[in-house]
């Protein structure tokens, strides 16, 4: 990899120590059991890290699509998506789909046209910047001043920013995917989304599927549960809300007092310790493959707020605390999506498929567990809290009738939000007060009388609107439709729980004994303070941490050798979750890792920083940072390493002075660029310990700072 002659030697080059790993891997704690990982699954989950090409994995299965279930399938698919010349081959018409869209009434006869034929047009190319907030910020000025700014009028007035998003991070650019690929005024812009989404800095997600969690109001501190999480895109939207990364405008002018600002990059004057991100995110799936995806997903948010479990979200199991007099109390949730498996009709501009497979019986086949689904989750929620029910599917049976239905039995404890001065800008139809209903045999029925007696226990009568209809504010649900603007369809309510449900009254919150489920075997997790607190007095020592940092947070795994050598950090409440759930909740995944055992003998502390959770905890840090120019920093990037010779006499002084071992490097510009990397400080050399695609988002920053800035900027740096 390097001439140096450190490098060939030195034991922490990047080839024998396999810790340095991009954002998407290996730096949280798995509790799945030990599998065999089979070249199928394996596959998969290249392609979730890989997003090589801008492809429409985690968008796809967003939706509820079926992931190919066998290699040959998958071969298949990739081999019609190429061959296939765009959208062309389909016949992409069923009158069965048009009529039973006809019959629900939801499109008005003068807009059909314009709704029918949008449905047959490929979806645009949608995104949004995600991770840190100092670098979202970073993120928006390059695509906005060097990329947006470049294009062709004609051009640019094809990107659109997506108003209602916070903190205008989003956009919309009205091609597809595929013909972007053949523009050349795009090319540029195409190969840094490409490039970012790699890095994860960028995450492509349709549209419509940002909605849900801008609505959930997600605050700092918040306690949440996202039921059907997997592959994760709502969630990766929470977790950056959770840690004050994306701010959402509080909804009354009383709200704007409390929020709080977590944003973690100012050290406090006043002796207090910084501050590090709290709260807790529980991502949900049923499926196991699917908790995979969602896993390498979470793991690139590098969050220590998250939770990642595998259980059937209609039964899933409660999850306790302890609380000051040690009694176990179960957790009750501030916030929780219910994103409920549908038919996906919404999804028909990309998932093609659906032209040809749609059947109205998938619908009435799915109320019943999305109700389930649906009930459990307001039983989770804590009393004020809410919860966001949402669907891609347009179909009345899989949404308002499962909203009308429960509220129905919640009886006046649950109500709808009524959030139509919420984010004006984005257009939206109300909920439906009536709907027909097609059966598996096409045929459309008005109501349940009119259903014939053979077919009564499919198209039930709770599948219809229910008498009292009005009165349970039903238009306060949303739908987005395709034609309002040029997205796919989807479907949202807001709940909030205004007091304990009616069924929940006989079983007090505090009383209830949870019983142990199947237990997954994993090497035992230890606090890494209790196992070993000279080691950790050594570390604290090295990096001059903060006294009051919560070291109790910190986790090894113990046992496998392998895992025992990264320190994991996880946030307090996820502490509590760990140290009181792992016998009854199936964990599969938490924490950031933050530290590594190096085995370097020629540093005092054999342990050095990782560069994923180094943001969470910098400021906790007091270890001085070598702050380099850029053009010292480019070489750090470029070849891995960097020679003292190389570095500038300031430079080399500092780094004189400092021990060799771990080291923060800095590279900040005023009123520009700043990032801090993870490096080595060796006999002759600093190396970086920064994975290939991050290394590659921090050099096309500067090279874009580097274009972007005058002659005279460029040679005073
Ligand atoms: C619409 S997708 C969720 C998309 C996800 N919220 C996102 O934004 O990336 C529905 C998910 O529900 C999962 N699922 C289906 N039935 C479930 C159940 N009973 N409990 C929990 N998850 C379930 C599916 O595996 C699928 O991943």
């Amino acid at each position: 990899m390097s001439s140096a002659p450190e490098a060939a030697v030195h034991p922490l080059s990047p080839s024998v120590d396999d810790s340095v790993q991009s954002k998407s891997l290996g730096n949280s704690l798995s509790f799945a059991p030990k599998r065999k990982i089979s070249p199928e699954d394996r596959e998969m989950e290249d392609r979730a890290d890989q997003n090589v090409e801008m492809d429409d994995t985690a968008e796809e299965a967003d939706a509820e699509v079926v992931i190919p279930s066998s290699k040959h399938d998958r071969n298949k698919k990739q081999k019609r998506d190429r061959d296939t010349p765009y959208h062309a081959l389909l016949d992409k018409d069923n009158p069965r789909l048009a009529k039973y869209i006809k019959s629900i009434g939801l499109v008005a006869d003068e807009e059909w046209d314009a709704f029918w034929d949008l449905l047959k047009e490929p979806l645009p190319t949608s995104f949004r910047i995600t991770g840190f907030r100092r670098d979202c910020e970073a993120l928006k000025t390059v695509i906005h001043d060097h990329f947006l700014a470049a294009l062709p009028e004609e051009t640019r007035k094809l990107c659109e920013q997506i108003t209602w998003y916070p903190d205008q991070l989003a956009w919309q650019i009205n091609m597809h995917r595929r013909i972007m690929r053949r523009s050349d005024d795009f090319k540029l812009l195409r190969e840094f989304i490409i490039n970012e989404t790699a890095s994860g800095n960028i995450s492509r997600q349709e549209t419509v599927s940002m909605i849900p969690p801008v609505f959930l109001d997600v605050r700092p501190g918040h306690k949440v549960l996202d039921m059907c999480a997997a592959p994760g895109s709502k969630t990766a939207q929470i977790v950056d809300m959770l840690q004050g990364d994306l701010v959402i405008a509080p909804e009354s002018s009383d709200e704007a007092g409390q929020a709080v600002d977590v944003t973690t990059s100012e050290t406090p004057s006043n002796g207090v310790a910084p501050r590090l991100p709290d709260g807790l995110v529980v991502a949900n799936d049923m499926e196991i493959k699917r908790c995979n995806l969602l896993t390498h997903q979470i793991k690139r948010l590098q969050s220590p707020c998250v939770i990642v479990t595998n259980h059937d979200a209609s039964m899933m199991p409660n999850i306790a605390l302890k609380d000051e007099d040690g009694q176990e109390k179960l957790i009750e949730f501030d916030r929780i999506l219910c994103d409920v498996p549908c038919s996906g009709d919404g999804t028909i501009r990309k998932n093609l498929d659906l032209w040809r497979t749609w059947h109205p019986h998938n619908s009435l086949a799915l109320h019943p567990v999305q109700y389930r689904i649906l009930k459990r989750g307001l039983e989770m929620l804590a009393v004020g809290g809410r919860l966001i029910y949402s669907t891609c599917s347009m179909n009345p049976v899989e949404n308002e009738a499962v909203l009308c239905r429960m509220l129905n039995e919640t009886k006046n404890t649950v109500e709808l939000v009524d959030c139509s001065l919420r984010f004006p800008e984005l257009k939206r139809l109300p909920g439906m007060k009536k709907w027909n209903i097609m059966a598996g045999n096409g045929e459309v029925y008005e109501d349940h009388l009119a259903v014939p007696g053979n077919l009564r226990m499919k198209v039930r009568q709770d599948f219809f609107a229910p008498p009292n209809v009005e009165a349970l504010h039903i238009d306060r649900c949303m739908r987005v439709m395709p034609h309002l603007q040029n997205t796919g369809a989807f479907f949202i309510a807001v709940l909030q729980k205004k007091a304990i449900l009616p069924w929940q009254k006989y079983a007090p919150l505090a009383g209830i004994r949870l019983k142990p489920q199947q237990k997954f075997e994993s090497d035992p997790l230890v606090g890494f303070v209790k196992e070993d607190p000279q080691t950790w007095d050594t570390i604290k020592g090295f990096f001059k941490i903060h006294p009051d940092f919560p070291a109790d947070q910190l986790f090894i795994r113990k046992g496998s050798q392998d895992k025992s050598r990264h320190v994991y950090m996880v946030s307090k409440v996820v502490k509590e979750v760990l140290e009181c759930n792992l016998s009854r909740v199936r964990i599969i995944n938490a924490g950031v890792r933050i530290l590594t055992r190096t085995g370097a003998k020629e540093s005092i502390c054999s342990y050095r920083l990782a560069q994923e959770g180094l943001q969470i905890w910098m400021e906790h840090l007091g270890v001085a940072k070598l702050t380099l120019t850029k053009q010292e920093i480019e070489t750090l990037l470029m070849k891995d390493f960097i020679e003292f010779t190389a570095l500038r006499p300031e430079s080399r002084e500092i780094v004189d002075k400092i021990p060799v071992g771990s080291v923060i490097v800095r590279y900040e510009k005023p009123e520009g660029l700043m990032f801090d990397l993870t490096a080595w400080r060796a006999a002759t050399t600093v190396r970086c310990y920064v994975a290939k695609e991050e290394r590659g988002h921090y050099i096309r920053l500067l090279q874009i700072e580097a274009s972007n800035a005058t002659p005279a900027q460029n040679s005073a740096n």
